[in-house]
């Protein structure tokens, strides 16, 4: 992306541009591909639920008139996600951005993690999302276009959550976020941005599972969690779609190497 004409008016517009979403089948993922594809981007679904994301997919194309396909795909194996990139390149012809939100959580307190659940975590959060942005930039550099890369980390990159316990996501979303810096330094001569978005508490199946994990305690937790935030309520996954816009367009050529938290507040407290 090439430093805005000074001259025109600021442009937030994605047509023409080809975006590639992991976890696009469902919560966040969706809503930020929806945003983008209400902005003119054709978009590429890659989730690990197959039958949500033809869904999503469907979707997308009754509310917007652009390309969109969806691509059966776990992040963490590399081969599959190299094959992957491959056919969204030859459908599609070019890929403009990327947004990694495919991930998982797992509450459990640390002396109680099992190695499996550990290396998992790290696979999908951190490895995934590596394989991914790797895959992306390889054709952006191939073309010679530049483009954007929005990695998804969290506000727990910088806090540790309470009460519940989830240290090893926690790490996992820190090394989202020193990825994403060190991948701006090094790609910012082929014109490819890379920034964060961190969200803080949202609604969606994430959280939900957290929440039903107390049985008739989520009622409270979901409670706690509002009350440590500024603006007292989790936040709506439709609420990322004008950050995700804004980092995806030329209005934000000269934003990189950073991230955008949107947490309510909850950081700032
Ligand atoms: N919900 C929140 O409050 C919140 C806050 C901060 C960060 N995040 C991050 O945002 C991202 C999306 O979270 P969400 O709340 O929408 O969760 P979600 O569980 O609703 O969606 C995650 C999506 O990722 C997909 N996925 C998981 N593992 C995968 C794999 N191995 N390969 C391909 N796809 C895979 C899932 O199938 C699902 O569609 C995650 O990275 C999460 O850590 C969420
Ligand atoms: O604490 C649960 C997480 O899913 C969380 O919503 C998020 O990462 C923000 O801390």
């Amino acid at each position: 992306m090439n430093p805005s004409d000074a001259n025109a008016p600021v442009s937030f517009t994605l047509k023409g541009k080809v975006a590639v979403v992991t976890g696009g089948a469902r919560g966040l993922g969706y809503e930020m591909m929806l945003g983008l594809a209400e902005n003119g981007a054709s978009v590429a679904c890659i989730d690990i639920l197959k039958e949500t994301g033809t869904k999503a997919i469907e979707c997308i194309q009754q509310k917007c008139s652009v390309q969109a396909s969806s691509w059966a795909c776990n992040v963490t194996d590399d081969k599959a996600v190299s094959n992957v990139f491959d056919q969204i390149f030859q459908k599609h012809g070019r890929i403009d951005i990327l947004v990694t939100a495919a991930g998982i959580n797992k509450m459990c307190p640390a002396i109680e993690y099992t190695a499996v659940d550990f290396r998992t975590i790290f696979d999908v959060n951190v490895n995934g999302t590596f394989f991914c942005v790797q895959q992306a930039a390889k054709r952006m550099m191939e073309k010679g276009t530049g483009g954007s890369i929005i990695t998804i980390a969290s506000m727990s990159a910088h806090i540790t959550n309470r009460p519940q316990c989830h240290a090893p996501y926690n790490a996992t979303k820190a090394a989202v976020l020193q990825l994403t810096k060190s991948l701006a330094c090094e790609w910012a001569p082929h014109n490819i941005r890379v920034t964060a978005i961190s969200p803080g508490y949202f609604d969606t199946e994430m959280n939900q599972a957290i929440l039903d994990q107390q049985g008739e305690g989520g009622k409270a937790l979901r409670k706690e969690w509002e009350s440590l935030v500024p603006k007292g309520r989790m936040g709506m996954p439709h609420e990322l779609k004008g950050v995700v816009v804004f980092l995806a367009s030329e209005a934000a050529s000269y934003v990189t190497g950073t991230e955008v938290i949107v947490d309510g507040g909850y950081t700032a407290w």
